[in-house]
């Protein structure tokens, strides 16, 4: 895990932009630039994106960056266990608005499987997910309105264990009610290690949500909180009505 020395602000900044366009240009030049800088350093870099309804003009931006993607790997914050035919599929999304263009050399990393459940594909992804360059230099949070991000739901079964900040695994099963299908995610440590972090939120709702975050401590109530209590390193907040 990389360490920081700056301090953290806490409240995060919420760095607000006009609109959807706006902010998707900005955020797909921060990550291209945590990238950038990675491969400089490394000769190779990794990068998780969250799947849902916000990201996709972001990923479409990202998508363009004049990047040596061929040494870049992408994976997903977190899966619904759910196959790419499936409209709900995390992994359909980032290969249609995000592996075309330059980013089409990009090495896909998918979390999902093909086995019937979570359990029983848990070793393969894991290993699979070994060959990541460590930690990500990139990772692009979301947030639903429950307050989950990455699939850290509220109530969830294996809520404690993906959230704890102790936590060694990479990857961890979770199913809740909120969730729809059940979910890989990957856990609390891996993500807060990046070295850049970012939460990407769109309107008024979630905005709300993360103030009220701000203004308490539970995870079990709104898991965003174990990200907010946990960063080592500046939470970059990334916002538009
Ligand atoms: O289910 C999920 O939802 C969140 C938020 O999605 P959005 O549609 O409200 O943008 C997303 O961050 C996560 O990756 C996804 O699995």
């Amino acid at each position: 895990m990389s360490t920081h020395s700056s301090p953290i602000a806490f409240p995060p900044a919420i760095a607000a932009y006009a609109d959807g366009p706006a902010l998707a240009r900005a955020l797909a030049a921060h990550v291209a630039e945590a990238l950038r800088a990675r491969l400089a350093r490394d000769g190779a870099a990794s990068l998780a994106v969250s799947g849902g309804r916000t990201p996709v003009a972001f990923l479409e931006t990202l998508s363009g960056a004049p990047l040596d993607w061929g040494r870049i790997a992408v994976t997903l914050v977190d899966e619904r266990w759910v196959p790419e035919t499936s409209p709900r599929s995390n992994a359909a999304l980032v290969r249609r608005h995000l592996l075309r263009g330059p980013a089409a050399d990009a090495r896909f990393v998918p979390l999902f499987t093909g086995d019937a459940t979570p359990e029983e594909g848990l070793a393969a992804a894991t290993a699979t997910v070994a060959s990541l360059p460590s930690p990500f230099a990139a990772v692009v949070l979301g947030m639903g309105d429950d307050g989950h991000t990455a699939s850290f739901f509220p109530g969830a079964e294996g809520l404690a264990a993906a959230i704890d900040p102790a936590g060694t695994a990479p990857l961890a099963i979770a199913r809740a009610e909120g969730a729809g299908e059940p979910r890989i995610t990957f856990t609390l440590p891996s993500l807060i290690a990046a070295d850049r972090l970012f939460l990407h939120i769109e309107g008024r709702t979630k905005r709300s949500v993360l103030e009220r975050a701000c203004a308490g401590t539970d995870a079990a109530e709104l898991p965003i909180r174990a990200v907010l209590n946990a960063v080592r390193a500046p939470l970059d907040v990334m916002w538009c009505p």
